[in-house]
């Protein structure tokens, strides 16, 4: 099959270049699999525009071997949705496109879900990285990645028709959009994953303003809900086969997205039941903290929200212990316990879409992050997303495992 190698030169810890000249050039060529063309970007935007014009000019399916971060997949995966098929693109029926992932990015949340780290077992980090091309190689079959549709709608007057955003990882609001706005400004002094820590110390005392509505999954005809003391999913209890939608009002601290993955980094496990419990179908696992559920938060104000950023550093410090954060409950005095008794600390739903509506007087609860792109709502807009699967195996995206 056709193959395609771009690298990232200034992915993460500029790594890319010389791993794929040292390592992957050279397992390829031993499998015979040398690439038809090896491309780096040269700035912004631009793998996605390498991808596109190389299958606009040649027939697929294709391989791709790609060296780089999250946000790397996510501008190819969004160019070749949001562009409209010319050349071969519109002369063939669509062709799966498949990629071998190497992790030279700066949090790798896709790769490391693949490819989850295990405790205690000590394989060297350059064989750890070559997995995916390894499975390449070897023949193995790929996975269909689900992608996640953001349109980001302005007024019901505005004539800007709506951008959709595609997201192979992550589609979020709140803290996380917040987090990924700022950390940008902070990647020259602090180029790994540091910079998401520091950003989050700079959001976590906001609240966002807005309310949200989830749509049930195609297969489970529902909205479903992580109860934590059944230790599964269950159908939220305002949705109905015949009335499934779920309605929740602000304010959010915390609202995020995931496809693909049950982590944002290697140990940062936000999203565990994605791997636990494999969805059925295209589905979205949503995970999303709202102050007001706590019992000891009686107002809102400046001081609750400092007291309760205190909480919520801890609530989201269960991402780090294997995805405790969901197990999670209130006590009636609002501390935290983990013994299935109370109020879910976090909400987790497993939905097939959501719809976002910010209030205009909340400048922050207009972002939105799309695999690490940061997207503005305009005032008096929504954003809306959706989960969707490759209709058939030529079609769509897929992934080597
Ligand atoms: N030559 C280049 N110069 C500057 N920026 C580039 C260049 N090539 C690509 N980019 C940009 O680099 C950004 C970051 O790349 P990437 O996502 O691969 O790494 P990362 O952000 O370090 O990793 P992760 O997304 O896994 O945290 C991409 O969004 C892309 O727009």
């Amino acid at each position: 099959m056709p193959t395609l190698l771009i690298y990232n030169p200034v992915s993460g810890g500029h790594t890319a270049e010389d791993f794929v000249n040292t390592h992957v050039l050279p397992l390829l060529a031993r499998a015979h699999r040398t690439p038809d063309a090896v491309l780096a970007t040269a700035h912004a935007g631009h793998a996605g525009a390498l991808v596109t014009a190389h299958l606009e000019a040649h027939a697929g399916p294709f391989d791709i071997v790609l060296a780089a971060g999250d946000g790397t997949l996510h501008e190819v995966v969004d160019a070749l949705t949001n562009t409209p098929p010319r050349g071969q693109r519109a002369a063939a029926p669509p062709a799966r496109l498949s990629f071998a992932l190497v992790p030279c990015g700066t949090a790798n949340a896709l790769y490391a879900s693949l490819f989850p780290p295990v405790e205690g077992e000590d394989e060297d980090e350059t064989a750890y990285r070559l997995r995916g091309v390894k499975a390449l190689v070897e023949g193995r079959a790929s996975v269909p990645l689900t992608l996640a549709l953001t349109s980001i709608q302005g007024p019901p007057s505005g004539r800007t028709p709506p951008r959709v955003a595609v997201s192979a990882v992550v589609a979020s609001t709140s803290l996380h959009a917040s987090i990924l706005a700022d950390s940008e400004a902070l990647r020259a002094e602090l180029p790994g994953l540091e910079r998401f820590q520091r950003a989050a110390a700079l959001n976590l005392a906001r609240w966002y303003a807005a309310s949200a509505t989830f749509f049930p999954t195609e297969a489970a005809g529902v909205v479903q809900v992580y109860d934590p003391a059944a230790r599964a999913f269950v159908p939220h209890q305002n949705s109905t086969e015949d009335d499934p939608i779920v309605d929740l009002a602000g304010p959010f601290a915390y609202f995020l997205s995931v496809v693909n993955v049950d982590r944002l980094e290697p140990k940062f496990r936000i999203a565990p039941l994605w791997r636990d419990v494999t969805p059925e179908g295209a589905a979205l696992d949503v995970v999303v903290v709202r102050p007001e559920r706590d019992p000891s938060t009686r107002m809102d104000s400046e001081e609750t929200r400092e007291m309760f950023s205190e909480k919520l550093k801890g609530i989201l410090g269960g991402a780090y212990q294997d995805g405790a954060h969901v197990g999670l409950t209130y006590a009636d005095d609002g501390s935290v316990w983990d013994n299935g008794e109370g109020w879910s600390v976090v909400e987790y739903f497993r939905c097939g879409g959501w719809e976002w509506v910010p209030d205009d007087i909340d400048e922050r609860a207009h972002l939105v992050c799309a695999d690490g792109e940061i997207h503005e709502i305009k005032k008096g807009g929504r954003a809306t997303c959706t989960a969707v699967i490759p209709s058939d195996d030529k079609s769509g995206f897929a992934v080597y495992v």
